[in-house]
């Protein structure tokens, strides 16, 4: 049974419509990547699946029991606010240390647990927000544009470990991101939204499509040269280590 089930889904906000008529379900295992420009309703959607938007028409029905994990685009903390990530991760709830240790294990910062909040790098807190979304074992996990500010190389090693947490969790995944090319290798399906469905299929297949091409422009044949060299290839990359650089430079350069 899918987990998320939409169907002719409208969303209006008074009497603007950012979203029309968008069906699609969410199966249990896969990882679905939704693109699409500025304004093209992406997070509506999320916040839809959710409960936190009514939709104007049609229905999103959720499979009974499911549990949510979310991943927001970023968090605000105060910096001057002293707060180790253990504490900040028993936040409301109070759960077990070994809860904690696992969560951050499973997001691929297993020595985070008392590290400042405020001395983390980018790539560090969003992984620190994986690990709060994974402490309520979620069957499917949200991520609204998880890789804000992130260099490359670090949204593409965030991208691997979502693809861990898949591999170890069995989690369905459903997340927004701007950057395709990163995100292709990552994704079994790509929804290309504005405003309503464009195109959807196989990384490859909406990357090539002329829909998507008329809102993402000449981009697009590099990051295809970046997908196959991805999946060419096994490699571990986790930030900042042990980079084949001279692979890589081969294809990013297609890619820019
Ligand atoms: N609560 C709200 N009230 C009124 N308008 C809203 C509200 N939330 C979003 N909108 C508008 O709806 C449209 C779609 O917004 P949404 O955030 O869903 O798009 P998005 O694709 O996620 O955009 P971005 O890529 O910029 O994050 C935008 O024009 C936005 O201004």
């Amino acid at each position: 049974m899918s987990l998320v089930s939409i169907e002719n889904l409208s969303i209006s906000y008074g009497a603007k419509t950012v979203l029309s008529k968008v069906t699609l379900t969410i199966e249990p295992g896969e990882i679905v990547t939704i693109v699409g420009p500025n304004g093209s309703g992406k997070t509506s959607l999320l916040r839809s699946i959710i409960g936190a938007v009514k939709p104007s028409r049609g229905r999103v029905t959720q499979r009974a029991d499911l549990r949510i994990g979310y991943v927001p685009q970023r968090l605000h903390i105060d910096r001057t606010l002293p707060m180790t990530v253990a504490r900040f991760l028993r936040l409301p709830t109070r759960v077990a240390p070994e809860v904690i240790d696992d969560a951050l294990a499973q997001a691929g910062v297993p020595d985070l647990a008392a590290a400042q909040m405020s001395q983390l790098s980018g790539g560090q807190f969003q992984r620190v927000l994986l690990a709060r979304a994974l402490i309520g074992k979620p069957h499917l996990l949200l991520l609204d544009e998880a890789t804000q500010g992130l260099d490359q190389p670090g949204s593409a090693a965030f991208y691997q470990q979502i693809e861990k947490v898949r591999r170890n969790t069995g989690c369905t995944v459903l997340m927004i991101s701007h950057e395709l090319h990163v995100v292709m290798s990552a994704s079994d399906r790509v929804i290309c939204l504005n405003g309503h469905v464009c195109c959807e299929g196989t990384p490859e297949v909406v990357a090539s499509a002329p829909e998507y091409r008329a809102l993402f422009g000449s981009g697009t044949m590099g990051a295809l040269a970046l997908y196959r060299h991805d999946h060419d290839h096994s490699h571990d990359h986790d930030h900042g280590h042990d980079h084949d650089h001279d692979h890589q430079h081969e294809h990013t350069e297609a890619a820019e």
